[in-house]
Order: C-alpha cells, then sequence, then structure tokens
C-alpha cells in the first residue's frame, strides 16, 4: 500500500486556499497511485485558528470545504483535519473520507493547553478510538498532542490498530524532532503498531510548524524522514503493516534549524500578510546585520530595503561596513541622516528641557528620529518595517519604545544575543554574508560618545545565562546564586526582566526558536509587585 504525506503549507482562515492544496495532493497522489492522503492537523482551518473558532460563518465554510473534499475521493482514501461541530460541542477533528463518503471521523482526545497552546478554550475532548480498515490494514487515528500521551495510543491498539495515522501542527523548538522521535518511540513500544506522522509546514505568527514527518516500524525504528522546514508530498510504502525503508533526511544542526525557522517564519508572515518586501534599519551592528542576512534568505535581494540613518555618534566603521554588506548583497539602500531632524526635536523642546543634562531622553529620541523615518517609508511605499531587538534585549527592556522597537515582525525576538554570534558566524560559512569586522566589534546602541552594551549590561553569555534560567527554566533568585552566578548580575538582570513586561506587550511579534518565547508561552502580568527577591532578604 501506497501512503502520501501531505506535509503542506496552510494558512489560518484560507479555507478555500487550504482545500485547493489538500485537492492537489489528492490529484498527484492519484498519478502516482497511492491509496491515502494524510494531512497535517486541522488542515482545512489551518494551526491554531484562535477566536475564529468562534464564528458561525467560520464553519459553514469549512463544511462547505468537506462537500468539496468528498468529491475529490474517488478511488482514494483522504485522512483530513478539520475542526467539526456536532451537539454543541467543537472538536479538532480528522474525517476519513473515500468515494465520496465519510467513513469515520475521529475527535482528538488530548487536548493541549500549556505553552502556546489553547485548546481547551475550543474544543471538547473526544473519547473514542477511531480504526478503520483499508487493503487488509487496520488504521487508527490520532491528532498530535495524543501521542504525547499514553492513553489515546492505548485507545486506538486496544481497539485493533495495527498502523498509527498521526495528523500534526507540531511547531518547532530547538531540538523539537528528537523529542517528537523520542515520544513516538515510547507509543510504539507501549503499543506495538507502526506510525506515520504527517507534520504541518510553515510560519504562523509567533510559530514556525518544521515538517519534518516520518514513518517508524513496529519496533521503534525510523524507516523514513522527510526534510525540514519544506513544503512536499512524501510517499510510504507499507509492506503489510510494515513501512519499508525509504529516504532519511538528515536531521539539521541546531544553528541550520534555526537559522532555517527564521527565514521560514519571516517569509510566510511577509507572503501570508502580503506584503511588497521589507525595511530595516541597517546600523553596522550584528542584529540588523543578521536581519537583514536572514531577510535576503527568506524574501531575495529585490524585496529588502535597508537603511543606514547615521548620527554624530555614529562610528564611520558602521558606515563603511553598512555600505560593504549591501554592496555584497545588492539590495537597495539609503543613507538618511537623521541629525536635521534630531535637532528640530531639540529645539522645539529646548524650553522645556532648559538646564536639564544629556541623558537617556536624548538618546532614546534619536532612535524615535529612525523609528519615524522608517515608519514613513512603510506607509509611502507598503514595505513592512521589520525590528532587530534580540531576546537578551527583550528580556531586559534594552530598546526603546516607539524608536527601534516601531516596526511589524520581530525577526531576533526570541534569539539570545549569544545565538545572534553564532547564527552568523553559521551563515557565513555558507557564503561570506556579513563583514567579519560586524561581528568582531563590541556591540553599540551608538547613542552617546563612546557607548557599549556592557556600559549598562553584564557581558552576553552572562546576561542570556542568566535570562535562561529565569525565563526558560523559572528558576529562583537562589538557585541561580547556587549555581555560581553573581547574586548583583542575577538580582538586577531579573529586576529588569520583571520592570520590562510591559515593553514586550507592545513589541513586534516574532518567530519563536526556544522552548519558551516572550509570546503565548510566558504571559505574565504587567502589574505586579511580587518580589522574586524577597526570600533572600
Ligand atoms: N510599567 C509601565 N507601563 C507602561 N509604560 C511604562 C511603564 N514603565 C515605563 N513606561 C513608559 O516607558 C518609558 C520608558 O521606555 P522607553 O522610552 O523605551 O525608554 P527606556 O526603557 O527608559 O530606555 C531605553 C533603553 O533601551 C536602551 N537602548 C535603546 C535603543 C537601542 C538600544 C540597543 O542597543 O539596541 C538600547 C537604552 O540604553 C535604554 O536602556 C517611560 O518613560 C514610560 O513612559
Ligand atoms: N545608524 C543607524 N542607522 C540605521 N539604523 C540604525 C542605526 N542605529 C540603530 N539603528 C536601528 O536600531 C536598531 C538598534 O540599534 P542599536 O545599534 O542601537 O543596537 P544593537 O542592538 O547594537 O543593534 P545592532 O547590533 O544592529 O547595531 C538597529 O539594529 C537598527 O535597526
Ligand atoms: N498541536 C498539538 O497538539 C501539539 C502538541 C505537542 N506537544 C507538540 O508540540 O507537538
Amino acid at each position: 500500500m501506497k501512503i502520501a504525506l501531505a506535509q503542506f503549507n496552510a494558512c489560518v482562515g484560507d479555507i478555500a486556499g487550504n482545500t485547493a492544496k489538500i485537492i492537489d495532493a489528492l490529484t498527484e497522489a492519484k498519478l502516482e497511485r497511492a491509496d491515502m492522503v494524510l494531512t497535517p492537523e486541522l488542515a482545512l482551518s489551518g494551526y491554531p485558528p484562535e477566536d475564529l473558532l468562534f464564528r458561525e460563518d467560520f464553519h459553514l465554510q469549512i463544511d462547505a470545504a468537506l462537500v468539496e473534499l468528498k468529491c475529490a475521493t474517488k478511488g482514494i482514501t483522504l485522512v483530513v483535519g478539520h475542526p467539526a461541530e456536532a451537539d454543541g460541542h467543537l472538536y479538532n477533528a480528522a474525517s476519513v473520507i473515500r468515494d465520496g463518503k465519510v467513513i469515520a471521523t475521529y475527535r482528538k482526545q488530548s487536548l493541549p493547553n500549556h505553552t502556546v497552546f489553547d485548546e481547551v478554550r475550543y474544543f471538547t475532548a473526544g473519547t473514542d478510538a477511531c480504526v478503520f480498515e483499508q487493503g487488509g490494514v487496520k488504521f487508527g487515528v490520532n491528532i498530535c498532542a495524543d501521542v504525547w500521551h499514553d492513553a489515546a495510543p492505548y485507545c486506538a491498539a486496544d481497539a485493533g490498530a495495527e498502523v498509527l495515522l498521526v495528523l500534526n501542527a507540531s511547531p518547532f523548538h530547538i531540538d523539537k524532532l528528537s523529542e517528537r522521535h523520542a515520544v513516538v518511540r515510547e507509543r510504539i513500544a507501549e503499543n506495538n503498531f507502526a506510525v506515520l506522522y504527517c507534520n504541518l509546514v510553515g510560519g504562523q505568527d509567533e510559530l514556525v510548524f518544521d515538517g519534518g514527518s516520518f514513518a517508524m516500524d513496529a519496533n521503534g525504528k525510523l524507516t523514513q524522514q522527510c526534510p525540514a522546514m519544506v513544503e512536499d508530498v512524501y510517499y510510504v510504502m507499507l509492506d503489510g503493516v510494515s513501512p519499508t525503508a525509504s529516504t532519511i533526511a538528515p536531521e539539521l544542526s541546531m544553528h541550520a534549524s534555526v537559522y532555517q525557522a527564521l527565514v521560514l517564519g519571516l517569509r510566510d508572515y511577509v507572503r501570508k500578510n502580503g506584503f511588497p518586501g521589507v525595511l530595516l534599519g541597517l546600523s553596522g551592528g550584528i542584529d540588523s546585520a543578521l536581519t537583514l542576512a536572514i531577510a535576503v534568505d527568506a524574501l531575495g535581494v529585490d524585496k529588502i530595503h535597508a537603511v543606514m540613518m547615521p548620527s554624530e555618534f555614529t562610528a564611520d566603521i558602521s558606515v563603511t561596513d553598512s555600505r560593504e554588506m549591501v554592496a555584497g548583497l545588492g539590495v537597495e539602500y539609503s543613507e538618511l541622516a537623521i541629525n536635521p531632524v534630531y535637532q528640530q526635536f531639540l529645539e522645539s523642546l529646548k524650553a522645556s528641557f532648559a538646564g536639564k543634562p544629556f541623558d537617556l531622553t536624548e538618546e532614546n529620541l534619536q532612535a524615535r528620529v529612525r523609528g519615524t523615518l522608517l515608519m514613513a517609508l512603510s506607509n509611502k511605499f507598503g514595505k513592512l518595517v521589520i525590528t532587530t531587538g534580540n531576546k537578551s534585549e527583550m528580556a531586559v527592556g534594552y530598546a526603546t519604545l516607539y524608536g527601534d522597537m516601531a516596526g511589524g515582525f520581530a525577526v531576533l525576538r526570541d534569539v539570545p544575543k549569544t545565538l545572534v554570534y553564532q547564527l552568523s558566524e553559521y551563515r557565513n560559512q555558507i557564503s561570506p554574508i556579513i563583514p567579519q569586522r560586524i561581528i568582531d566589534r563590541p556591540p553599540s546602541a551608538e547613542l552617546r560618545p563612546d557607548q557599549t552594551d556592557q556600559d549598562s549590561l553584564p557581558e552576553y553569555a552572562i546576561l542570556d545565562t542568566i535570562i535562561e534560567r529565569y525565563v526558560e527554566q523559572d528558576d529562583s533568585i537562589a538557585d541561580m546564586i547556587a549555581a555560581g552566578l553573581d547574586a548583583n548580575d542575577v538580582i538586577r538582570v531579573v529586576r529588569m526582566i520583571d520592570r520590562s513586561e510591559y515593553k514586550r506587550r507592545q513589541a513586534a511579534v516574532g518567530t519563536r526558536i526556544t522552548s519558551r518565547a516572550f509570546g503565548k508561552d510566558r504571559r505574565y502580568p504587567i502589574t505586579n509587585r511580587f518580589n522574586p527577591d524577597r526570600m533572600m532578604k
């Protein structure tokens, strides 16, 4: 038997477009003489459809799309994910359709409600197994989080499943593919069935689904591994109930997987939201250089406009290195001096600021002039402004509201500064794109003379360790000090992180690559008087 895994890039809400893609996969699969097509989770609606699920007109369109799909199943079986209403409840479902008839419908049993998932807000959990027979093989159906727990897979095996079909919308974070392999292997060891795992691919706001569909036999041996981050239809051959040995796409390195996730996240945000391209401020620093490299790989040089906006504090090498980078790439490049506008602002504020020294106010004003210029270019030409702040800066609030935070998509929002350097080196190994001096220079905001980031922040290796422990691992201050971190650094950084929640809520959305980003999976109150330092006193 031949089964197609339709690892496709659904767009949330584009029910007509998603239906067309599924029909294309059915057409191709028929030409390939396949017996069955398996889609990702909620393939018809895209994942996650969020509060669209509360709309009756949304469900009417889903129902109409299911009718259309039925007509395309002559001589082939389709296992398709879709939201389903029944008896006043809403289910995360998968229907098995063959020759124009729905022969079975499965309702997801384990609804994830942790990290970035909110499924309990929308769905009722199913209770029953779904097993159907084709070509003498008994196929069970599960949906994504079902296989992260033992109940639903056991239920399917108990109902006779010999091959488990799993429809997934499993988002990327570092090392996620190994986690999926391990968890599926556990289920196989418990139930002795083979598993065909079809995952969604593509960017959806802060999430990137990385594809990487696979097949494992009943011994837990990986028999087929499909490539990550690409949309395609892959075919699994079953010999009886066992998938036969096929292509194993090599696992991407950590740096390659993160880089490709950032590329896909940006590309899909720009494409799915209909922007003609992107604009960014290019400063001669590492963050904007890496952001530009990612934009080039995501969109191509002709869709990008880089803008250098020097001030009196901008070092000559910042301008030289920016010119060198764009000249090598061939992207559109402008230089707009900010001094005339900045001086005009100071003039307007002169009476109000009389007797006050130059401080953060004037630094932020420069960043805001740049933000205003970029947003004006965006309004005039339609390109999306992408911001360049990284996770370390987002953590401690080291960015200016309505300044360098002005923009629509934050490419490096979940990338710690130490990883920014590693990704820059990684990208340059593929082909030199970021001038080496940009990587080697000490980071500086260049908003006052001789400024470096380390004037106000601990060195990035230490800062990132504290951020990872406090934000991603929920470590206490005592845990971090016990692990050997300097108490002053820890307390200072934790205070900065807590105080900056208001800023993160106003920051542009950006791709999640860690197991806990500042987004859906970390919802802290802004007004918050919890003092993590209290027990220390
Ligand atoms: N809880 C709260 N809820 C709502 N709003 C709150 C608030 N607390 C302050 N605010 C508001 O926020 C303002 C402060 O925020 P903001 O104006 O952004 O300014 P602020 O955070 O004070 O300063 C910007 C920081 O970013 C650094 N920076 C700027 C630019 C580039 C870079 C870089 O190298 O990448 C670094 C800069 O060195 C400084 O540490 C306050 O004046 C107040 O209006
Ligand atoms: N001279 C400039 N010209 C254009 N954009 C700038 C300039 N200075 C700052 N920006 C924009 O503001 C962002 C934050 O800038 P800044 O240089 O202050 O911090 P950074 O974190 O060191 O970033 P980078 O490493 O990119 O310089 C930059 O990434 C860039 O998008
Ligand atoms: N959509 C889901 O049910 C995903 C759940 C699962 N924990 C995953 O990330 O793969």
